[in-house]
């Protein structure tokens, strides 16, 4: 069993507290991904886990034992957690099969068939043994320092940002290859990222960290079309805003009368539209009208701007398929796919607007 739970923490520096009050439950077997703008405290989480940093307050409980709490505070190294750090972190005086082995205690750390067993699992060939990790590319360490980290079987292991230094096409064949070991070990994860794909393709679920708290914890799926307010809706991608008024399950709003989903509101809401929701048609064919502002293309899809005819002060985005781009000036209709999320005013008045929350992200 180890299933990670984290109940009431509070973690910080100095005076700051960097977290306040964090609850987070990590099924057994699943990898949940934290996604969060720089500075939200993603790594101070990962310390605390690992016991790199002590609570001020609440309880962790990793696998049905407590290795934090009120009077316990496991160390690190007896904690069952492994860790993999955004530069691998690996042993540069050391082979690939000693770093594999360094943790384990002896007589394990002398089985060479361990190693060849660990390597196949991260999918390194066998042959790689005996490199040093400077002959090796920066995704293979990774590698490497996957399964030094999954070596001594631990209960739970700790990716902080580990495919943020590999350049895209390495990026993807790294994260496929940790996924599958991760999976192939049954392993409970947390990974670390402020890379919301990553987050959205790699994890079980998502938890959505801001100003020192989860704002959102779901499925992968659920927080990308249910956020639960316009800053979350911000940092899983683009989000199209607009006022509109809400009544017996739908929307009226500039793009026209769209189902909702949400809690039963009546009057006043903001719309969330995603720009793939938004599909273009002959003029008058759609539910509104508009023109092409300009259109930046990216090969498999493109995002559209468009000036809405009867609404000129409005721009907004739509993502269509590479192969279907409009060009600018061109007059086309537009329709809105699925069901829409609409927010009470309260919620969107209390959270920054989208290009705020934007910039919060990246910054
Ligand atoms: N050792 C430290 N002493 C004091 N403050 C720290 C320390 N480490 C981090 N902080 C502060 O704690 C806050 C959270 O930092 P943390 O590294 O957890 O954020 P993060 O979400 O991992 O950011 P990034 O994505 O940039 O790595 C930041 O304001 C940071 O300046």
């Amino acid at each position: 069993m180890s299933e990670v739970r984290l109940s009431g923490v509070t973690a910080g520096y100095g005076v700051e507290a960097v977290l306040e009050d964090i609850d987070l439950t990590v099924p057994e077997g699943t990898t949940t991904a934290v996604l969060g703008g720089s500075g939200s405290g993603k790594t101070t989480l990962l310390r605390v886990v690992a016991g790199f940093l002590r609570p001020r307050s609440g309880t962790i409980v990793v696998g049905g034992r407590t290795v934090a709490g009120p009077g316990v505070s496991v160390p690190p190294e007896r904690r069952g957690v492994g860790y993999v750090r955004q530069d691998g972190g690996l042993f540069p005086h050391l082979s690939v099969a000693g770093n594999i082995t360094f943790g384990l205690p002896w007589p394990r750390n002398r089985h060479h068939d361990r190693v060849l067993e660990l390597l196949e699992l991260v999918g390194l060939p066998a042959a790689m043994a005996e490199r040093r990790p400077d002959q090796l590319s920066g995704g293979q360490q990774q590698r490497v320092a996957l399964a030094r980290a999954l070596a001594p079987r631990p209960a739970l292991i700790l990716l902080d940002e580990p495919f943020s230094s590999l350049d895209t096409a390495l990026r993807t064949t790294t994260r496929e290859a940790t996924a599958r070991a991760l999976r192939a070990t049954g392993s409970t994860a947390i990974l670390v990222t402020h890379d919301q794909d990553e987050a959205l393709s790699f994890a079980d679920e998502v938890a959505i960290l801001a100003h020192g708290r989860f704002r959102q914890v779901d499925r992968p799926r659920t927080v990308y079309r249910e956020p639960v307010d316009a800053e979350v809706a911000a940092f899983l991608g683009d989000a199209v805003m607009m006022a509109g008024s809400a009544a017996d399950g739908r929307v009226a709003c500039l793009l026209g009368s769209l189902p909702f989903q949400g809690p039963v509101l009546q009057g006043d809401v903001e719309v969330m539209i995603r720009p793939e929701q938004i599909t273009l048609t002959l003029p008058g064919a759609g539910q509104v009208d508009a023109v092409v502002h300009s259109v930046a293309y990216f090969g498999h899809d493109a995002a559209v701007e468009l000036d809405l005819v009867d609404d000129a002060s409005h721009r907004v985005r739509a993502r269509v398929l590479g192969m279907d781009t409009p060009a600018p000036g061109e007059h086309v209709g537009v329709s809105v796919a699925g069901p829409v999320r609409a927010f009470g005013r309260e919620v969107f008045a209390a959270t920054p607007s989208p290009s705020v929350a934007r910039r919060r992200a990246r910054t």
